[in-house]
């Protein structure tokens, strides 16, 4: 469990969009994934700390403390060097960006760490709703910024009536690309989205619906906007063509957000299962051997927002292995192959244009 890649999330928006509520919100509906934070407040006075301070004592600690930093781009490695340590069982890192940061230099910087545990974990981008068109007028780069984004999260959806909102969100997923965009009110998103959560072993972890997450579990009784989610699991004993399914990642739709899970590539490699892992346009594999005894399966849940769930099932059915006419030899492995870190060198300079661009 402990060598598992932690994901690490950058959260950005300008000054005041509810980057910190998100993140208060996160850390309350964390239950047992373990959440270390970074905030980056580039010099100024540790507001933002001050304030998520509060929130994570009872989250995550470091030693007797909470595990609450400013950091900047010189001291980055180092505190993920101190938050991937084995002994803090963190599952996920999410460092909040100064409301003026360049986020895509935060990007830069997580998938230039030489962490081996720190996995970039996708660049999410909170916009306030009522003030995004002013935002825009005065910070020409926003529309740059949401480029760049693999999730948006039009916040502050209790302050704009109903057309207002179907406008800004327009515009949003129109800057936004292949990003999926989802509304909040209070940052109140479901936190599946940035990170799994903690489900007991052998569990697959997709299975709570995002309805049961976003309807049923709000202890404060607040109605969310609905969010137009889609989840996609298969689970099946057939082993998947590596060819296949790469050509599936490899034309993965607009909106589909997250991917997770295992695959069994079959005869391509017979020793190891392959943990997937996609947010937005970022893609790893990490091979791991079969535990021993267990049935082999593939277990991937798919999440994304105005994705065709159907077709998407049709597809990663059409991965399956299918008889003995169609096993596939190691070379098939090679497009897998491509997205796995290797050994103790940093992240290729390719990582930053997958972050970014597409
Ligand atoms: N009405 C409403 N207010 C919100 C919402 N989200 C955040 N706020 C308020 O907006 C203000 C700014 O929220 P923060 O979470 O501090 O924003 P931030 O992005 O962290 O701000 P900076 O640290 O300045 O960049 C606070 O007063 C929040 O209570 C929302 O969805 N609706």
């Amino acid at each position: 469990m402990s060598t598992q890649p932690i994901p690490v999330v950058v959260l950005a928006g300008f000054l005041g969009a509810g980057k910190t509520t998100l993140l208060n919100h996160l850390l309350r509906s964390a239950r047992g994934t373990r959440i270390g934070v970074m905030v980056n407040d580039f010099g100024d006075i540790g507001i933002d700390a001050m304030t998520v301070a509060g929130q994570v004592g009872s989250t995550v600690s470091l030693g007797n403390g909470c595990l609450c930093c400013a950091v900047d781009a010189s001291e980055l490695d180092t505190y993920l060097e101190v938050l991937t340590r084995p002994e803090l069982r963190l599952d996920v890192i999410v460092i909040e960006a100064s409301g003026l940061a360049e986020p895509q230099e935060l990007v830069r910087m997580v998938l230039a760490s030489e962490n081996r545990r720190a996995v970039y974990g996708g660049l999410v981008e909170v916009v306030d709703a009522a003030e995004f068109d002013a935002t825009r007028e005065r910070h020409p780069e926003t529309d740059r910024h949401l480029a760049l984004a693999d999730l948006v999260v039009v916040n502050k959806a209790d302050r704009v009536a109903g057309e207002a909102l179907r406008e800004v969100r327009a515009t949003v997923a129109a800057l936004a690309g292949r990003a999926a965009v989802v509304e909040a009110a209070h940052g109140r998103i479901d936190p599946e989205l940035l990170f799994d959560r903690v489900v007991p072993e052998g569990e697959i972890t997709g299975q709570m619906s995002i309805e049961d997450i976003l309807y049923g579990e709000d202890a404060e009784g607040h109605a969310h906007p609905h969010a137009a989610y889609d989840t996609v699991s298969l689970a099946t004993a057939v082993p998947l063509h590596p060819r296949r399914l790469m050509a599936f990642l490899d034309s993965r739709p607009e909106g589909l957000y997250r991917i997770k899970g295992f695959v069994d590539l079959g005869a391509a490699d017979p020793e190891n299962r392959y943990a997937v892992h996609a947010v937005g346009r970022f893609l790893r594999f990490y091979p791991e051997p079969w535990p021993a005894g267990g049935e082999r399966l593939s277990q991937l849940v798919l999440i994304g927002s105005g994705v065709d769930a159907a077709a998407l099932r049709k597809e990663l059915a059409a991965c399956e292995q299918d008889g003995p006419g169609d096993v596939p030899d190691e070379r098939a492995l090679w497009g897998v192959l491509r997205y796995v870190p290797r050994g103790e060198e940093p992240p290729e300079a390719e990582d930053e244009t997958e972050g970014g661009e597409d």
